[in-house]
C-alpha cells in the first residue's frame, strides 16, 4: 500500500469503508471531495473536505493519489466516468487492500482496484482497473475481472470466470466455474449463475434467468 497521501472522491458509505482501510494503514488522507454538502455528515471528523473538482486540481497529479469513493448498487457507470475524467487529467488511483483480505501471490490487482475486508483473490486471477471486490466476496483461481466491475459483498466466483468491463455482481450472488459475464450486465443479489450472461443484460434468480 502506498505511503503517498490520498484524496478520496465521494463521501457516502463506500467512502467511509475506504477511509477505515486507509486509516488502519496510516495512509495520510489529504482530503475528501464531497461536492454534495448534504453527505458531509457521513465523513469522519478531522478529514479536510474539498468541495469541488477545482480543489483537487490544486494538488499536482504527481503529489497525490486518488481513491474512488463512489459505490454502486446497480450500474458502475458513475464510478467509471469519474475514474476516466481524473485519469485524463493525469492523476493516478491508489489500489486499496484491507489487511484482512487474502490475495494470492500470483494474483494481479490493477490500478485503483479495491479489495475489502475478508475478500479472497485466488491464484492467477486479475482484478481490473477501478474494480471493487467487496466485503467477504471471493474470486477463485484463474478469473479475469475486467475494469470498473463491482463484485458486491459475499459474492462467490468459482474458478476460470471472465467478467467483462462495467459489470455489477450483486450481493451474495454465486457464479459457477468457467462462465463468461458480458460487459455492462447486472447479476442480481442472490442469483446463481450457471450459463453465460449476455452483455447489457440483467439476470436474477436460481438458476439465474435473463429479465
Ligand atoms: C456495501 C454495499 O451495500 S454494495 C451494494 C450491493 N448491492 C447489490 O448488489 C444490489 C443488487 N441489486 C439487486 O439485486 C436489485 O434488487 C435489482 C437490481 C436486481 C433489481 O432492482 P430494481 O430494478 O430496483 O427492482 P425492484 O426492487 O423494483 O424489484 C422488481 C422485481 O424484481 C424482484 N427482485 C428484485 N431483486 C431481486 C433479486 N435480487 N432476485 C430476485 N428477484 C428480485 C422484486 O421482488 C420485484 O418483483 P415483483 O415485480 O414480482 O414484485
Amino acid at each position: 500500500m502506498t505511503k503517498t497521501p490520498v484524496i478520496i472522491l465521494g463521501s457516502g458509505g463506500h467512502a467511509k469503508v475506504l477511509i477505515d482501510i486507509l486509516q488502519i494503514q496510516n495512509i495520510e488522507i489529504t482530503g475528501i471531495c464531497s461536492p454534495d454538502m448534504t453527505f458531509i455528515q457521513n465523513v469522519d471528523n478531522g478529514i479536510h473536505v474539498l468541495s469541488s473538482d477545482a480543489d483537487i486540481f490544486e494538488h499536482q497529479p504527481d503529489k497525490v493519489l486518488l481513491v474512488n469513493g463512489l459505490g454502486s448498487v446497480k450500474s458502475t457507470a458513475k464510478r467509471e466516468e469519474i475514474f476516466k475524467m481524473f485519469k485524463s487529467k493525469g492523476y493516478t488511483f491508489a489500489t486499496v487492500v484491507h489487511p484482512s483480505a487474502i490475495i494470492s501471490q500470483n494474483a494481479r490487482l490493477l490500478e485503483g482496484a479495491q479489495i475489502m475486508a475478508g475478500a479472497i483473490i485466488q491464484t492467477d486471477s486479475v482484478i481490473g482497473v477501478n474494480s471493487i471486490v467487496s466485503t467477504k466476496a471471493s474470486v477463485d483461481h484463474d478469473c479475469k475481472i475486467g475494469n470498473h466491475v463491482h463484485v458486491a459483498p459475499g459474492a462467490t466466483l468459482s474458478g476460470g470466470i471472465t467478467v467483462d468491463d462495467g459489470v455489477h455482481i450483486g450481493t451474495g450472488a454465486t457464479i459457477i466455474q468457467g462462465i463468461h459475464i458480458g460487459r455492462n450486465s447486472l447479476v442480481a443479489a442472490g442469483a446463481v449463475v450457471t450459463k453465460e450472461v449476455r452483455e447489457f443484460s440483467v439476470v436474477r434468480g436460481i438458476p439465474a434467468k435473463e429479465l
